[in-house]
């Protein structure tokens, strides 16, 4: 079969649409690769940034691509795409996931924990930002733009001590080495779908059925848990929100965490069902997190917590009370 895939021009996109394209060639397929620029790439190619999501604006070029038939199909990174479906498209395949983990690269070798006091760490991200101030409050974090290159040349520039990058992202584009902590994801909690490609393609199209041979199940299983908690959780609070779902077997592990903004207070829980139905878990553990007051986060103490909250919430929570089982 013939199909034109699409990709963005950047560096770790244009790696994992050929990864994908690899794979379907591997399979008898002709796959033409097409570049799709965007008004995000422009404007970053530009040194300037877009206002608000820009990875929106990535997502939005490619799928308008799928729609007018000018490609066949898409690959982004799924932590990329929005929950929400978009009509008329269908993601036809999430391949086996990378490590989900998050991870450090840092000055002179350091792991977060060896940062001196007040060093400078560099992530726009509030699941980051929240889940290591957390830990060492005494950080200064800043937002960081740019290309995974850009974001470790600031490291090696000096202007921060540290950037924090999903291990994933630094794997396909071959730069494991600048890696000086790979952060335990049940220790700092991956965005949902963090380290798994979905390619797209439309919903009445021919191809969905030839990649959907590139699917694995065990992905699928998990990120969907991730990705309906967030979805639940989205519509109930702001909060920033980690997640990692794992196969144990025939079943499914899902650790799941909500924040306020600085980390003052989290509400982590875990859950555990079949492997069959990553939806049913994702959606039962954020209906848990929400019962236990996910949605009013602040890092102002809420004026009157629940008996639930008061178990859940502040940094000198035990970890057992963090991870109660949901
Ligand atoms: N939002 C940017 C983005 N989207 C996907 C990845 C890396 C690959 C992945 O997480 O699957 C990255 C960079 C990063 O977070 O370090």
């Amino acid at each position: 079969m013939n199909l034109r895939l699409g990709t963005r021009a950047s560096l770790l996109a244009t790696t994992q649409a050929r990864t994908i394209a690899d794979e379907l060639r591997a399979l008898g397929h002709d796959v033409e690769m097409v570049e799709i620029v965007s008004e995000g790439d422009l404007t970053q190619a530009a040194g300037t940034s877009l206002v608000g999501s820009a990875t929106g604006v990535f997502v939005n070029a490619l799928r308008d691509a799928l729609n007018d038939g000018r490609i066949d199909l898409a690959v982004h990174s799924l932590k990329d795409l929005p929950t929400a479906p978009a009509p008329g498209l269908v993601i036809a395949a999430i391949p086996g996931r990378e490590d989900p983990a998050d991870a450090v690269v840092a000055r002179d070798g350091l792991a977060l924990a060896d940062l001196p006091l007040g060093a400078r760490v560099g992530t726009g991200s509030p699941r980051r930002i929240s889940q290591i101030v957390r830990q060492r409050p005494d950080l200064v974090v800043a937002g960081v733009r740019g290309n995974i290159d850009t974001r470790i040349s600031k490291v090696h520039s000096g202007e921060y001590d540290a950037v924090i990058l999903a291990r994933a992202g630094l794997s396909r584009i071959g730069r494991l080495d600048q890696i000086t902590e790979v952060l335990d994801p049940l220790t700092i909690l991956p965005a949902p779908g963090q380290g798994a490609l979905a390619v797209e393609c439309r919903a009445d199209s021919p191809a969905a059925a030839a990649i959907a041979a590139l699917d694995d199940a065990h992905t699928r299983a998990a990120v969907t848990a991730e990705r309906t908690l967030l979805a639940e959780l989205e519509g109930g609070c702001s909060a920033p929100i980690g997640a990692y779902a794992r196969i144990d077997g025939d079943r499914l592990l899902l650790d799941a965490i909500a924040l306020s903004p600085q980390g003052t207070y989290a509400i982590r829980q875990s859950a555990e069902g079949d492997a069959a139905d990553g939806a049913a878990l994702g959606a039962r553990l954020a209906q848990n997190m929400l019962a236990a007051g996910a949605n009013s986060l602040s890092d102002e103490q809420s004026p009157q917590p629940t008996a639930a909250q008061l178990n859940t919430m502040g940094g000198a929570a035990a970890p057992t009370q963090e991870s109660a089982q949901a």
